[in-house]
Order: structure tokens, then C-alpha cells, then sequence
């Protein structure tokens, strides 16, 4: 990345947004994806709460069908990464080697980007207690969208931002995916484009950059025509760690606005209740 290209990125970042990364890396093959969705339900409920053997790995429909007025229309596998060992004994052998793959080429890109963000906030040594913080534990969403009949009544995805740190967002052409703009009453459309990754700064980040670096809000329609998919790698800290406010930000004079929180506390406020904008962020306000 060039010096130039790196401000602007920062900069872009900081004003709170999506980024939308542009490579050739990437070439998932999305009709695994599909073959997975197109199971017997019987072979996918063995992936359900219910059923599942680990909670790392989850089949589910809608968001917290418990707390939600109308479910969303989504149906998700959620692959928690612990090891390699792991994934073979229990990620659905279908999808398992390329989500793999693709998570292995990622770390590449999410190591990059978060090196830049942590200059834009003059911390210049990523040392390995900060890069566990970063990107310490990660988990790949398959998101499947079918075709609703009354796409009026209901979304895909209600208005949220992620937990994560980073989201690495890979969707395929049917659009659908919409962030909140800068002034927080328009929703911009985010095109989907060939070769392209969609970068979501997630509220752990937020949080760390003692709000700096602003989680994007964004929601997904439901379509009336068509099926789609979606592919989020959502890069977290560790459950086990405590995250607020970088000491690094507050050493240089910052008032701290987040207080330390568990994050497998942060993330279970975030599961608790449906899909609420950016409300969970304040469970970590000071
Ligand atoms: O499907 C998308 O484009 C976004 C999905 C999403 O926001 C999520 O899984 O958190
Ligand atoms: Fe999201």
C-alpha cells in the first residue's frame, strides 16, 4: 500500500463506513455454498442448536428468533475456528475445505488492514498480545437469503453493526446489502462488484479506537426474485479477553469514552436481544 493510498484508506475509515477492497483474491466458489443449503433438512438440522455436537458450530434461521417480531429471512451456518482438527471433525464436509481456504487466504488481507488502521491511530507495533486482541478468534458466516414471496413484510438482516473488530464481507451479484451513510438518515446501496471484498469496521473496533473508527450500520433486504448469499468472516477478539478503550490512545492524553468489558459479554448483550442498529454499543459506554 502506498503512503497516499494508506491516509485516504485510514481517513475514509475514520469517518466511519464501509470499504469496499478490491482484489483478485479471492474466488470462493459460491455454489459450494449453495450445496449446503440444498441438504435434506434432516442432514442440515444436525447442525442446529438442538443437535449440533459443539456450539462453534451452528445451522440456524433469522438472528434471536425468540426476541424478533417477524424473522428474518435467512437461514445461516456459523463455523467458529479453533483448529484445522476441529473443522474436519465437525464442519459440514461439503463447504469445509473452501471455507478453510478462503479463511487461510484472509488473514493475509485482515493482517494488512489492520496494520494500517493501528498507524491511522499512531500505534505502530503490533506486538502478539495486540494482534490476538485484533484478530484473536474468527468466525465464517455462509448466509442464505432464499427468495421470499413478500419481501414488504419482512428484511433479511434487521439494522446492525457487527461485534467483530473486522468484517470481510464476500457476496455474490444480487445486491441487497445497505450501510448508513455519514449523516445517519440515508441508507447507500452497496453494489456488489466482481473481485470485490466489502471491509465492515465492526464495534470492537470501535470500541478500542475509543471511538475513532465508527462500526458500520447496515442492513440487507429480502428479494422478491431472486436467492442470495453472502459471506462474512468476522474477525474478533478472544472470548476470554477484556476489550475497551486502547491504553496506547489514553497514554497520549485521549479521555477514554469505553470502559474494559468481557467480550464474550459484549458478544452475548449482541445475541440477547433482535438486531436494534447500534444499540449494543453502549453496553461498554463509560
Ligand atoms: O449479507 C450481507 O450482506 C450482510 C450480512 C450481515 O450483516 C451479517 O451476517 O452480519
Ligand atoms: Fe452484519
Amino acid at each position: 500500500m502506498t503512503p497516499k493510498w494508506r491516509s485516504r484508506f485510514a481517513k475514509r475509515l475514520r469517518n466511519g463506513g464501509s470499504f469496499r477492497l478490491l482484489t483478485t483474491m479471492y474466488r470462493l466458489k459460491f455454489w459450494r455454498m449453495y450445496k449446503f443449503f440444498g441438504l435434506a433438512a434432516e442432514v442440515k438440522n444436525k447442525y442446529s442448536k438442538e443437535h449440533s455436537l459443539s456450539n462453534n458450530v451452528r445451522f440456524g434461521t433469522s438472528f434471536t428468533p425468540q426476541a424478533e417480531k417477524a424473522l428474518e429471512w435467512k437461514d445461516y451456518l456459523s463455523l467458529f475456528y479453533v483448529s484445522e482438527e476441529e473443522a474436519f471433525a465437525l464442519w459440514p464436509s461439503v463447504c469445509r475445505e473452501q471455507v478453510l481456504d478462503y479463511m487461510r487466504k484472509s488473514e493475509v488481507v485482515i493482517k494488512q488492514l489492520l496494520k494500517v488502521l493501528m498507524k491511522g491511530l499512531n500505534v505502530n507495533e503490533i506486538d502478539e498480545t495486540k494482534e490476538s486482541l485484533l484478530m484473536g478468534s474468527m468466525r465464517t458466516n455462509l448466509n442464505y437469503y432464499p427468495k421470499c414471496p413478500n419481501p414488504e413484510l419482512t428484511v433479511g438482516v434487521g439494522r446492525h453493526s457487527d461485534v467483530s473488530t473486522l468484517t470481510i464481507l464476500l457476496q455474490d451479484e444480487i445486491g441487497g446489502l445497505f450501510v448508513r451513510g455519514n449523516d445517519g438518515d440515508n441508507w447507500i446501496h452497496v453494489p456488489p462488484i466482481k473481485g470485490s471484498l466489502v471491509i465492515n469496521v465492526g464495534d470492537a473496533l470501535q470500541i478500542m479506537s475509543n471511538g475513532k473508527y465508527k462500526s458500520v450500520e447496515h442492513r440487507v433486504v429480502a428479494n422478491g426474485s431472486n436467492n442470495r448469499i453472502s459471506v462474512p468472516i468476522f474477525v474478533n477478539p478472544r472470548p476470554s479477553d477484556m476489550i475497551g478503550s486502547l491504553p496506547e490512545l489514553i497514554e497520549n492524553g485521549e479521555k477514554p469514552i469505553y470502559k474494559q468489558v468481557l467480550y464474550s459479554d459484549y458478544v452475548k448483550h449482541f445475541f440477547r436481544k433482535a438486531h436494534d442498529g447500534k444499540k449494543t454499543v453502549a453496553f461498554a459506554e463509560l
